[in-house]
């Protein structure tokens, strides 16, 4: 549960009350304030329309994202599509920026819990990118109360009560710009039905979003633009061809001029790093830039080459953006962008302010300025932050290199670029692999997913911030390692990984996991489910897309008839 839900009228007990068009089911639970403010009849009509226009485009993507990774399994490599060479060579540019967000210097991101939404918005970060994705657990509760806390953040009434402290929160008369991030295409949502079968989970996300909002959001915060989106786990152009086609679709539904939706479009697919000119392409009047979105980039090398032990992975910490395929990746991505207008967004260092221990806060403190440092001299136009303590870091690395410019689309236009090659995005990162390794995925994918099954979609573990991206790559690396029994070689002790050790890591990091919770904690969170399907993912003959369509089967409830 959303542990800062404040929803007055949410405990009603109601049955089947929503007010649906025509082959539109809810499932997920009654309550008065979701079927007023949000599961309105016109509103599931919106999403509905857009479901039934685009059901077919959709499973014909994910088809061919399926027939992609056949290739790879077969040795195949992702790389540039000599059939849209045209396109990358061509002399095309996006529209213009528009100027509600010409400077995006620092992104704050985070799921869209009340409380957290309101400190986002005042954070003093040039945006908030406000998480239905990455960095939320997408329980009924969850999404429909997120849907809540926007409209009414959106609308400028949003307000929270933290009764235990007695604090209240309410916004700034400044506020950071609100962009939303809806779920990937894989995700259904299973608490609403259209003609039979699961809603598309994004289509959800960005239809109740947008038709509550849109309205709101132009005069209150786009300057006649928006709304602004975020645009996940893309692997084709195809895919942003859909949400260009969702786009103009919506405009049409509100009257509003074509090319007001702007998007940023996450690179964080490996198939992705070549179809960047493609997706910007297809988006072009309705982009606003591209970002990289690292942990995902990380988990996505790993799942392409699954069936490629030559390209195994070294120690997830070792896996930085200084790599070479990472470096090559974020030049390549700032080269295309700022040829075609559009923000090169940096991504997020994973440190967190560390509370109890000044020393090694501001070791934390000086990674993540390094890191931001490094975006801004590449020639990113702004970075993400995953917590308001990091902000001021953050400023001042921007600041201190680009002064009062909005950003660097004119200035850096990193031509060297250019000379990117497939081998240089594919290259193999160095680096070791260790027993700490393999414990500490162990240990994170673990406290990860049982967090993500009791509601909290990103969590504080070790000092780092985990979310749905960071603890794939926990998983998927474990799974490569046993499936090709590898020699742990940083150890010294050429130790391989095998079935046999792996379950001697998991007991054994079960009970570190239960001494550092506490037993009573221990006891009643959901560490045994978490464990029992982190290994059998971990285990699996065939790897499991994504860690979250298991998991999702175990939030779902629906409504008793
Ligand atoms: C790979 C990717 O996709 S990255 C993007 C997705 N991931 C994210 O967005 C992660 C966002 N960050 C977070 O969720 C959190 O910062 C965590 C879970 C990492 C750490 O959370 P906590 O340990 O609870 O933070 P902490 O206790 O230090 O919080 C202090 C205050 O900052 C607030 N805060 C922390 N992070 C955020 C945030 N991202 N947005 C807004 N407020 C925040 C807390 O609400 C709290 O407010 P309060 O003092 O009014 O009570
Ligand atoms: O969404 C961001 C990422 O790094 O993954
Ligand atoms: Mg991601």
């Amino acid at each position: 549960m959303n542990k800062t839900m404040d929803l007055g009228t949410a405990t009603s007990n109601k049955v089947n009350e929503y007010d649906v068009p025509e082959g539109v089911e809810i499932r997920g639970r009654y309550c008065e304030q979701f079927g007023n403010k949000i599961l309105t009849r016109d509103a599931l009509q919106f999403v509905a329309d857009l479901q039934r226009e685009f059901r077919s485009h959709i499973k014909y993507a994910m088809d061919c994202r399926k027939e992609a990774m056949i290739r790879y399994n077969h040795g195949g490599l992702p790389g540039f599509d000599p059939a849209t060479s045209y396109l990358r060579e061509g002399d095309w540019t996006c529209a213009p920026v528009p100027p509600a967000v010409a400077d995006r210097r620092v992104e704050i991101t985070g799921p869209v819990d009340r409380k957290m939404v309101i400190n986002a918005l005042n954070s003093g970060a040039k945006v908030f990118m406000a998480d239905f994705e990455d960095a939320l657990s997408p329980s009924w509760e969850n999404l429909m109360s997120g849907q809540v806390n926007l409209k009414d953040a959106v609308d400028g009434t949003i307000s929270f009560h933290d009764k235990a402290r007695n604090r209240f929160y309410k916004l700034n008369d400044q506020t950071a710009k609100l962009f939303v991030r809806p779920r990937g295409w894989h995700l259904p949502e299973a608490h609403i039905f259209i003609d039979g079968e699961p809603a598309t989970g994004c289509l959800v996300d960005f239809g109740l979003y947008f038709f509550h909002n849109y309205a709101a959001f132009r005069r209150n915060q786009g300057e006649g633009f928006g709304p602004f989106f975020y645009l996940p786990k893309m692997e084709h152009s195809r895919e942003a061809k859909i949400w260009n086609s969702v786009f103009e679709r919506a405009e049409k539904m509100a009257g509003i001029e074509r090319g007001s939706i702007r998007a940023t479009v996450l690179i964080e697919t490996l198939p992705a790093v070549f179809q960047m000119d493609e997706i910007l392409y297809e988006l072009r009047d309705h982009s606003v830039g591209l970002n990289c979105g690292r942990w995902d980039y990380i988990f996505s090398y790993v799942k392409t080459f699954q069936a490629h032990p030559d390209r195994l992975l070294p120690d997830r910490v070792q896996v930085g953006m200084t790599q070479h395929f990472m470096k090559s990746y974020s030049e390549l991505l700032i080269r295309t962008c700022h040829r075609r207008g559009v923000h090169a967004m940096g991504g997020m260092a994973a440190q967190i302010p560390i509370k109890d221990d000044p020393a090694a806060n501001e070791a934390a403190l000086d990674l993540v300025m390094k890191d931001k440092l490094r975006e801004v001299r590449a020639g990113h136009d702004g970075t993400w932050a995953a917590h308001p303590g990091l902000i001021p870091a953050c400023m001042k690395a921007f600041d201190d290199n680009m002064g009062n410019a909005p950003n660097q689309i004119q200035t850096k236009k990193r031509e060297d670029a250019a000379n990117i090659t497939d081998e240089d995005l594919l290259q193999r990162p160095t680096g070791v692999r260790t027993m700490e390794g393999i414990r500490l995925n162990t240990r994170v994918g673990i406290q990860y997913l049982a967090a993500w099954l009791t509601g909290s979609g990103s969590v504080p573990l070790y000092n780092l911030m985990e979310d749905a991206a960071t603890a794939e790559i926990s998983r998927v690396q474990n799974w490569q390692w046993l499936k090709y029994e590898v020699e742990l070689d940083g150890d010294g002790l050429g130790v391989e990984v095998n079935r046999e050790l792996f379950g001697r890591v998991v007991d054994e990091e079960m009970a570190r996991i239960e001494r550092e919770v506490g037993k009573e904690k221990f006891e009643k969170g959901k560490y045994k489910e978490a464990c029992k399907m982190f290994t059998r993912q971990c285990t699996a003959p065939a790897l499991d897309d994504f860690l979250t369509l298991d998991a999702y089967n175990h939030i779902v409830i629906h409504h008793p008839k």
